[in-house]
């Protein structure tokens, strides 16, 4: 039987998530998956670093309080977030690297995966950050030093999209896509549509564990501005920089714009969108744009999200489902061990 042993980076909503996964369902996944999952460390800038050889107890990690340091209460631990050596030296086969997404250069989880990809460490991570920004590079890496780069999570969190274009849809002429690919903004634009202010809505997004850490990338659409990049140069082959898509968000809509969108049979989504032209080269953007409720997109409501990517055999081919939320994201890093599993597995 195969056990991966992992390191968890950063270990906020998402890696919690995926503790409380395998703290639940490690048994289960013996039997339905062929592999179960051992804890060999943990490191996050606020609660400190631990590892443990032998393997960490993933459901006293989950019960760990938020406090500064926390992890210095652990026999072993230290409130320092040693991140390398955990990273380099736990014996990890893998890391989850799941800190916050830097819209601007993806640091420092660009580096954290670096190291792992460079110690011939597999990654699997839900930050934008590294995919769209340093994508291509972190790939090759991979490749050279016989590992894995996963990233499913990145983009509508657990809801199948990357893998599934990828291994479900190549030769069907994917020729552009638009979709809703931030939970946060549309779960904003769908509690004000229900009368709650923007910034209270903004609070429960951050609540229930949607938002990025800081909020202004969600309603600002930067955040979609990476998915964009990622799903461009992924499915559409695209060479595309974060510079290269205009971009703006839902801050500017009023809840006056919101109530006469609804009584003109309307409704105001934030899109990101990517197409192929005729000159071959690939043009995306990012804006809000009023739908008339008829649209396949106007009825997407709360942090569920969608993508409809155009394709020459099939026409219009549309996934549904959470684009946000901390177990549904760690699923998408579980779906990534199995990818891994399948593809790089231990005999
Ligand atoms: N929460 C969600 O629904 C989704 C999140 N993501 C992405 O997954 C990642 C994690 O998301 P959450 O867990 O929700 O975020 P979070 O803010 O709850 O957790 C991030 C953790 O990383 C730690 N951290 C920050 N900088 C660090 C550093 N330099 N070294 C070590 N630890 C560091 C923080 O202390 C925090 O505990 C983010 O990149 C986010 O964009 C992707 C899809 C959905
Ligand atoms: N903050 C993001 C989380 C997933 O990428 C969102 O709200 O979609």
């Amino acid at each position: 039987m195969t056990e991966y042993k992992i390191a968890l980076v950063g270990f906020g909503g998402v890696n919690r998530g995926l503790a409380q996964l395998i703290a639940e369902r490690n048994a289960e996944w013996k039997a339905s998956l062929g592999f179960s999952i051992k804890i060999v460390g943990v490191t996050d800038l606020f609660l400190g670093s631990i590892v443990a050889k032998d393997g960490l107890d993933a459901k006293q990690l989950v019960a760990m309080p938020v406090e500064k340091g926390v992890f210095a209460q652990l026999p072993g631990g230290t409130a320092e977030a040693f991140n390398e050596t955990v990273i380099r030296h736990s014996g990890a086969d893998m890391i989850a690297e799941a800190t916050f997404t830097n819209p601007v250069d993806g640091e420092p989880a660009t580096t954290f995966c670096r190291w792992a990809l460079e110690s011939g460490i597999h990654v699997v991570t839900t930050n934008k950050g590294p995919v769209a920004l340093h994508g291509a590079e972190l790939k090759d890496l991979a490749r050279r030093h016989g590992v894995a780069f996963e990233y499913e999570g990145s983009v509508m969190s657990g809801t199948p999209v990357i893998r599934l274009a990828r291994q479900a849809l190549p030769g069907v002429g994917i020729q552009g896509f638009e979709g809703i690919l931030n939970g946060t903004s549309n779960y904003v634009l769908t509690r004000m549509k229900d009368g709650l202010s923007f910034n209270d809505a903004v609070a429960q997004a951050q609540q229930l564990g949607y938002a990025e850490a800081d909020p202004t990338a969600d309603v600002e659409g930067f955040d979609v501005r990476l998915k964009v990049v990622i799903l461009a140069n992924e499915l559409l082959n695209a060479r595309l920089n974060v510079s290269d898509v205009a971009c703006s968000g839902i801050s500017s809509i009023s809840p006056e714009d919101i109530a006469q969108a609804s009584a003109n049979d309307a409704s105001w989504k934030l899109i990101g969108s990517a197409s192929r032209e005729v000159d071959g080269s690939v043009r995306a953007s990012v804006e809000a744009r009023l739908l008339p409720n008829s649209h396949p997109l106007a009825g997407i409501s709360g942090a569920t999200n969608a993508v409809s990517f155009n394709t020459a055999l099939l026409g219009n081919v549309t996934v549904s489902g959470p684009g946000a939320g901390r177990i549904e994201t760690a699923f998408a890093l579980l779906s990534d061990i199995i990818a891994i599993h399948t593809t790089h597995g231990k005999q």
